[in-house]
């Protein structure tokens, strides 16, 4: 079972639109809701790939009930904390040429005894669980360290973590030796405090996470691929994508896919391509099943491009 703790989910409204024009009053072409947020993506994609998932999420507000109502359509196994505020809505704006803009809202904030109820239900949950998948930003209330402190816990209890976040929150939780990360480029940037222009950059960057406490870093590159650097050695995966959609959520597919696969190694990188390349395809956050995986278009290698400069260089 893997189970995913999301401390600050969304309603996740998607509009497709013709190109954006700012001060213009914008008609979207379509318009979709997903049940959102970095770990319930990835419950949403494990359970895609036919494996069990536990989400444990604080859920509140009419936004929220509708949260639950989707995620229970889609079958997911939803452990909520009720909370007196509301969960937020986030909006994508995708444009007809895939570039995509996307609003999150900050969210509601945790009160002490939600905080608190959070933990205990992580806690309760986690018996069983192969895995423990931390995602996305930490809504207002709970400290830095909050990922921190449940990397120790889930140690404790003999759970491998893997986790998804940024700043500070990343930072603080890397002393505590996460299992995997899997920071975006720009996320890798900002922890090493560096551009990165080069695949090389990214791979000396991912290594450095490494030196702060990380087991394993997964680092998703965009368009450009995927890297795995862990104690065993350096992977660079990638796959070609012509008909990008939306790449929200494609981040998550692939942690799912890398976990669904063993969580290490390059067969599971190879998943996480597959899933990330998946996604990028379908609308909105929705994710892959198996039937829309193409492993065949994924190559994996050692032997790394490091001179190959990045499509979205991070500045
Ligand atoms: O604000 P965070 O927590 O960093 O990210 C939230 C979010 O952008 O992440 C998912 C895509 O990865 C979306 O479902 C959701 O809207």
């Amino acid at each position: 079972m893997i189970l995913t703790v999301t401390p600050n989910p969304s309603l996740d409204r998607t509009y497709e639109v013709h190109a954006l024009e700012r001060g213009e009053v914008i008609r979207a072409e379509t318009e979709r809701t997903d049940p959102g947020g970095k770990g319930v993506n990835v419950s949403r994609a494990v359970a895609a790939a036919g494996r069990r998932t536990v989400a444990v999420l604080p859920l509140g507000g009419a936004a929220g009930a509708l949260v639950a109502e989707l995620l229970d359509a889609q079958g997911i196994e939803v452990a909520p904390v009720a909370i007196a505020g509301t969960t937020r809505s986030n909006i994508a704006l995708a444009e007809v040429d895939g570039v995509l803009t996307k609003i999150n809202a900050p969210g509601p904030e945790l009160l002490p005894a939600e905080q608190e109820l959070l933990l205990d239900t992580v806690r309760a949950q986690s018996p069983g669980a192969g895995w423990i998948a931390c995602c996305g930003s930490l809504p207002r209330g709970l400290a830095p360290s909050w990922y921190a402190d449940l990397v120790v816990r889930a140690h404790a209890a003999g759970v491998r973590i893997a986790l998804d976040t940024s700043g500070r929150a990343l930072l603080e939780a890397l002393r505590a030796r996460p299992d995997v990360v899997k920071p975006n480029a720009a996320e890798l940037a900002e922890a090493v405090g560096r551009p990165l222009a080069t695949v090389g950059d990214a791979v000396k960057a991912a290594e450095e996470l490494r030196g702060m406490g990380a087991r394993a870093v997964l680092a998703s590159l965009g368009a450009d691929g995927q890297l795995l650097v862990d104690g065993a050695g350096t992977w660079f995966g990638s796959a070609r994508v012509d008909d990008v959609r939306s790449n929200v959520g494609a981040g998550d597919s692939s942690l799912a896919g890398f976990l669904v696969a063993g969580g290490s190694g390059p067969e599971a990188l190879a998943s996480a391509v597959a899933h990330g390349a998946a996604a990028v395809r379908l609308p909105g956050s929705v994710m892959p099943t198996p039937a829309d995986l193409d492993p065949a278009a994924v190559t994996v290698t050692d032997d790394i491009p490091m001179d190959r400069e990045l499509t979205e260089p991070v500045s």
